[in-house]
């Protein structure tokens, strides 16, 4: 395990057996989470995500390979001796798991009592994540009386009263609407950023995994089919049947249907130019004229990752075939282009 590692998957597999039939659930993974990092992983529903990341606990055992958390295999470990590891990684569930006997205070105050803090240690470290999360006001409410977004909120101060190493996140935000995620991303964002907490976040929401991932492992049937820095997978995701995921989700490509219809209402040459260098670009549409083409925009879009901006631009440039040639190439120059054949 390399000293910046936090987390570290060798081989991993978890399988199911039900009956004669085998589930593999977790299917040879291997994967190394960095100190300081927010690592997603996203995939669709039944692609192994709960089961990996339950995995990070010792909740579940590997039937093959180990898991290294904190410097230690806590794949080998015995149930008594897992209890150390586990108050050092805090969880956020998707439907927050709040005890609804007790107050706010009492929830985050929860995780404290059972690793022995005194009471007045309690009280001051529940003060400091309530105010952390914007919820000092209501300290003595009970989870009932509180919105989705502040419930979840109130789970978040909980995983984190420990002063844990490690947040998981399951699908933290997947009960909430687009505004109440936005707010608790950032939340996240903010464990990470300034409580210098490392962050795993499963997730069938490429929204999670762009705002607040640095890095994004894509999960399909089990396997780790795509990994890599968030910008660069999204921003090119492979085009093969099993990482569809990413490209799916991709709302700036177009689809073989959009292209369908692109052809029956637009004429010219079809090209998908990325905006990577977005000025670049749009200097050179500002010259069209000049080259003697005209261009339509008929797909696109731009979306930002947590470090920068990515995007496909799809044009039908229409004029005369050399003015055409001459033309994506200097968009080719600006921005890679792509040929949509029929
Ligand atoms: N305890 C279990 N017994 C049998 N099969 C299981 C068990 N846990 C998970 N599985 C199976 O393993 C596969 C992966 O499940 P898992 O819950 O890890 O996927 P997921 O990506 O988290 O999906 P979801 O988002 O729907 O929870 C599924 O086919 C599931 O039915």
């Amino acid at each position: 395990m390399s000293s910046a590692s936090l987390i570290e998957f060798r081989n991993v597999s978890r399988t199911f057996g039900t009956g004669n039939k085998t589930i593999t659930a977790v299917d040879d993974v291997s994967l190394t989470v960095d100190r300081g990092e927010v690592y997603g992983v996203i995939g669709f529903s039944g692609a192994g995500k709960s089961t990996l990341i339950r995995l990070i606990n010792g909740l579940e055992r590997p039937t093959a390979g180990s898991v290294h958390v904190l410097d230690q295999e806590i794949s080998a470990m015995r149930e008594g001796q897992l209890a150390k590891v586990r108050s050092r990684i805090g969880m956020v569930f998707q439907q927050f798991n709040l005890f609804h006997s007790r107050d706010v205070a009492g929830n985050v105050a929860y995780p404290l009592k059972v690793a022995g803090w005194k009471k007045s240690d309690r009280d001051a470290r529940v003060a400091e994540l309530l105010e952390f999360v914007g919820l000092s006001e209501k300290a003595e409410q009970h989870p009932e009386q509180l919105s989705g977004g502040q419930k979840q909120r109130v789970g978040i101060a909980r995983a984190l009263a420990a002063k844990p190493d490690i947040l998981l996140a399951d699908e933290s935000t997947s009960a909430l609407d687009p505004k109440t995620t936005a707010e608790v991303l950032q939340l996240l964002r903010r464990a990470n950023e300034e409580l210098g907490i490392t962050i795993v976040a499963i997730t069938h929401e490429m929204e999670v995994i762009r705002s607040i991932a640095d890095r994004v492992a894509v999960m399909d049937q089990g396997r780790i089919v795509e990994t890599g820095l968030v910008y660069d997978v999204f921003s090119s995701p492979r085009e093969t049947k099993d990482a569809s995921f990413v490209g799916a989700a991709l709302k700036n490509r177009p689809s073989v249907e959009d292209v369908e219809w692109i052809r029956r209402h637009s004429s010219g040459r079809l090209i998908i130019v990325s905006l990577q260098n977005a000025g670049a670009v749009s200097a050179v549409l500002g010259e069209a004229a000049t080259h003697g083409v005209s261009f339509e925009i008929v797909h696109g879009g731009m979306s930002t990752t947590k470090n920068a901006s990515y995007g496909l631009l799809t044009l039908a440039v229409d004029g005369e075939s050399d003015a055409v040639t001459a033309f994506v190439a200097a968009l080719n120059a600006a921005g890679e282009v792509q040929e949509v054949h029929a």
